[in-house]
């Protein structure tokens, strides 16, 4: 049955929640509090990269089943279900900062009509949807927690074919109406109390930041006992119990979800008293991964007995988090650009999902395409696996660059295709 339904925030998350739900039928509000982001998005202006969502919201438009608004009051007052979408970042000391969600839900708590189900969708703490319903303290309004699963570059895909919804109530009655808004998906439900819910989600993104480093840590045993990553993970894959994701070697993990979430389930785990030492590992050997391939690019193309890379010119490609996106929050490609930098690097990067007006580019420049990020460069070093590295002409890359090596932090690129071209490719675990 078509809802009435406000979602607040129009990041990642909220866009492609209220795009989505406007698809399945329902009538949906999204406010959002930056008003520039409001008046673009009403004129169907949609900056978020994603697959499908520019089109999904002009349909919303269109059909008048979709607006955005950046005052809240009007709608939750109507609403059947209003779901928050705001940002939960790590503060300070590493726990996640609710204080945009402690804003929102101070102004809406008395404007929801009664009967009306909040539900919190961003990643938060065991605790908070009590926390919530705490706060707003009306018998009449409920608080559900139905986190999010999407992943960045195919959230639209995500959020219509999920792997499962999660719906975490105090009574069976509100997590159905929460359900009932999803049943054109025919996604596997968990229904469960609010604080499990909360716990799925940080379990499961700790899980798979855990899985990446260790076989980011796999990766360097190979490259001392002289087996090939690539073939070891090709061995391990067939396995359903180790599964085929996340085995993709790289930089280290990063990102807006995993680097947070990792740090905000250590620091809970502290304020109960517990030592989660298989995490902190986790998170630690990530950020040796960082490091190690800033040495790693040192070694290849530092100069003189020291490897010095003082006044070294280097080519990077990619800086954006993982491919897909235009998402530079805690990059593990921009911090090795930044190790770089602080060796003394000077750095030309190319990265299609960006348009060079970023600010944290500072100090990196941003060419256009591959061929003018190589060119007078001792190396290139590559940090993003975008597809389209794999097609380049390496024969003019090897010819535009000083020194005709590439460290491939994400064995990305066929190894053979460079060697033929006539440059030396450096992967992570294998051999070269
Ligand atoms: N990005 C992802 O892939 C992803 C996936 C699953 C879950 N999550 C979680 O979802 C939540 C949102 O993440 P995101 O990536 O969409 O964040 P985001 O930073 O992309 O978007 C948050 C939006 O909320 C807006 N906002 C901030 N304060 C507001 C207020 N008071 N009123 C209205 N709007 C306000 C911001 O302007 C921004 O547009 C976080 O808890 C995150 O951990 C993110
Ligand atoms: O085989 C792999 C897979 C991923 N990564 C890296 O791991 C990080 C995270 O990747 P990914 O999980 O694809 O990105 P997100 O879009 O941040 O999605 C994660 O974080 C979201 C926010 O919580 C969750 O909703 C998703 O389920 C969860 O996958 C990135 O730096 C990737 O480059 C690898 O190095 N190798």
């Amino acid at each position: 049955m078509p809802r009435r339904v406000v979602v607040i925030g129009a990041g990642y998350v909220g866009l492609t929640t209220a795009a989505c739900l406007s698809m399945l039928g329902h009538r949906v509000v999204c406010c959002e509090v930056d008003r520039g982001k409001v008046g673009r998005l009403a004129r169907g202006e949609v900056r978020t990269r994603e697959p499908d969502l520019r089109e999904l919201v002009h349909s919303g438009l269109r059909e008048g089943t979709l607006e955005f608004t950046a005052e809240s009051g009007p709608a939750v007052s109507e609403a059947d279900a209003v779901f928050l979408c705001l940002p939960t970042p790590m503060g300070e000391d590493g726990a996640a900062d609710l204080s945009a969600l402690e804003s929102v839900v101070g102004q809406i708590g008395g404007s929801l009509r009664s009967g009306c189900v909040l539900v919190a969708k961003s990643t938060v703490p065991v605790g908070t949807s009590a926390w919530i319903a705490r706060s707003v303290a009306r018998s009449d309004v409920a608080v559900v927690s139905n986190p999010e699963f999407l992943r960045e570059g195919s959230a639209v895909h995500d959020f219509l074919y999920p792997e499962r919804i999660v719906v975490g109530a105090e009574r069976a009655e509100t997590a159905e109406e929460v359900v009932a808004l999803y049943e054109r998906l025919h996604a596997p439900v968990v229904r469960t109390d609010r604080e499990s819910a909360e716990m799925v989600k940080y379990a499961a993104n700790c899980l798979l930041a855990t899985k990446l480093s260790y076989v980011n840590a796999v990766a360097g045993l190979c490259e001392g006992a002289g087996a090939d990553v690539a073939k070891v993970t090709e061995g391990m894959r067939h396995d359903p119990r180790v599964g085929d994701a996340c085995l993709a070697v790289g930089p280290g993990w990063g990102g807006s979800c995993l680097p947070k979430d990792a740090r905000a389930l250590l620091r809970a785990g502290e304020t109960v008293g517990f030592e989660f030492a298989l995490l902190r590992a986790s998170v630690e050997a990530n950020e040796r991964q960082r490091a190690r391939m800033v040495s790693r690019v040192a070694e290849v193309c530092g100069s003189g007995p020291e490897r010095c890379l003082e006044g070294v010119r280097l080519g990077l490609l990619g800086l954006v988090f993982k491919a897909g996106t235009d998402d530079l929050r805690d990059s593990p490609a921009l911090a090795v650009a930044r190790g770089l930098s602080r060796l003394g690097a000077e750095l030309t990067a190319v990265d299609p999902g960006l348009r060079g007006d970023e600010a944290e580019l500072a100090g990196i420049t941003l060419v256009d395409n591959a061929y003018q990020a190589a060119k007078g460069t001792g190396g290139l070093v590559l940090l993003t696996e975008w597809s389209g590295f794999r097609e380049l002409d390496w024969r003019r890359l090897g010819a535009l660059l000083e020194r005709p090596v590439v460290v491939d932090t994400r064995n990305h690129l066929d190894p053979e295709v460079v060697r033929r071209a006539g440059l030396r490719w450096c992967g992570v675990g294998r051999p070269g």
